[in-house]
């Protein structure tokens, strides 16, 4: 099958705007000025020699009298499954992977990354289109003890870095469960913790439900060496956000199996919303390309089955609680965006903004108590029909 050239990423088109034009539009589209930080040569020259794009972006916060700055640096890898086609035999596979996410780790640990973080089920094809168990589940694993978390033990041992590592898990302890589960590795090496999945969509080529239930891990925020992070996959779910941010979440990564022209014009959007709406940094992560299968699915959209995934977009971004976003990395490649943050800045803008004294949660509480009942009467007013004497 030949390729279809994709569209490289907004950015990009951004840049051939004259300079003026290109200040004035990324001002009102991207919010306020960013600035650039250092990346040492070495990791620029790792991440050309291994096809990997990197992009650095640092966000600006005031420095105050009383806190000091708790300046942080994440790492957001994107990446394409390509050249391993999706028939490779898993372990082959995973290794495959792993050498590849070593060398991320590694150019994003020269680069003084503290925290660093996968898409969704990263060390597997997105398989969940075929709708086909086998070898599909054989390629969950134990969150605690599995190869991949083991792995990513010694590598953040190494780095002094804390790892997030979304992967399909196995819970062999409660009846061999099928789970989307993102692990937490701090930065000696130890498992943390894990969150599973809450929202499991229900759309076009993502048939997550014929795998794995929603999750029950509630909404975990994770205290680190290095600020409070939570894991959110319910991107399209601003509820699912909104508990991150009750529990104190600074920095809440969404990893990211997005794809095709549905979703991507909300890709921009959601997280970034999340990140103003809940003072808190939002870090969306998404793998990259077409995956193709051996078998031939069908979509349920009346058009014929075929073997190629729906296009996983890339575009992975870092928005801050003040709605500033960083540049994109690429549709098309796989990439390394390196954010540099003050943790403070949550705080100043919940000071600035103040939408946690006008965020009513009580009145929403009760409407939400209400509409869980099978019985509930949705609150609509209509205008009243005139008794009949009056006509
Ligand atoms: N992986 C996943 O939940 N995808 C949902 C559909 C999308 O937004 O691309």
């Amino acid at each position: 099958m030949s390729e279809i050239k994709e569209f490289e990423s907004v950015d990009s088109a951004l840049h051939q705007l004259p300079k003026d034009d290109y200040e004035r539009v990324k001002k009102i589209l991207y919010g306020s000025d960013t600035h650039e930080i250092s990346v040492p040569e070495e990791s620029k020259e790792m991440a050309s020699k291994y096809n990997i794009e990197l992009i650095s972006c640092g966000f600006n916060c005031k420095e105050e009298q009383l806190r000091s700055p708790k300046v942080v640096r994440i790492g957001l890898f994107q990446h394409k499954l390509v050249p391993f086609p999706t028939t490779t035999p898993i372990q082959e596979m995973k290794y495959a992977l792993f050498k590849f996410a070593n060398k991320a780790i590694r150019i994003a640990a020269r680069a003084g990354v503290n925290i660093f973080c996968f898409p969704e089920t990263w060390n597997m094809p997105y398989a969940f289109c075929t709708r086909e168990k086998t070898p599909w589940c054989e390629y969950a694993e134990n969150a605690q003890f599995g190869p991949t978390t083991k792995m990513l033990q010694e590598l953040a041992t190494i780095h002094n870095m804390v790892i997030i590592s979304p992967i399909l898990e196995r819970d062999e302890i409660h009846n061999d469960s099928i789970w989307n589960t993102a692990v937490v590795i701090d930065n000696h090496g130890d498992y943390l913790g894990k969150h599973r999945k809450n929202h499991i969509p229900r759309t076009a080529d993502f048939s997550e439900p014929v795998y794995y239930a929603e999750g029950n891990t509630g909404h975990p925020v994770f205290e680190t060496e290095f600020g409070k992070i939570a894991v959110c996959f319910g991107r399209h779910h601003p509820l699912d956000w909104l508990v991150f941010g009750l529990n104190g979440a600074e920095l809440v990564f969404c990893p990211a199996a997005a794809g095709g022209v549905a979703s991507e014009p909300l890709w921009s959007i959601e997280s970034r919303n999340a990140a103003i709406t809940n003072n808190y940094f939002t870090c969306a992560v998404n793998r990259v390309g077409t995956e193709i299968f051996e078998n031939e699915f069908s979509s349920g959209d009346g058009k014929q089955p075929h073997r190629d995934s729906e296009y996983f977009y890339g575009s992975s971004f870092v928005t801050a609680p003040n709605g500033t976003r960083s540049p994109g990395l690429s549709r098309t490649k796989n990439g390394l965006l390196i954010a540099e943050m003050d943790l403070n800045l949550c705080r100043q803008v919940k000071d600035q903004w103040g939408f946690q004294l006008a965020q009513r949660l009580e009145i929403y509480a009760e409407c939400l108590s209400k509409a869980t009942k099978h019985d509930f009467v949705p609150h609509v007013i209509r205008k009243a029909c005139r008794p009949s004497s009056t006509l």
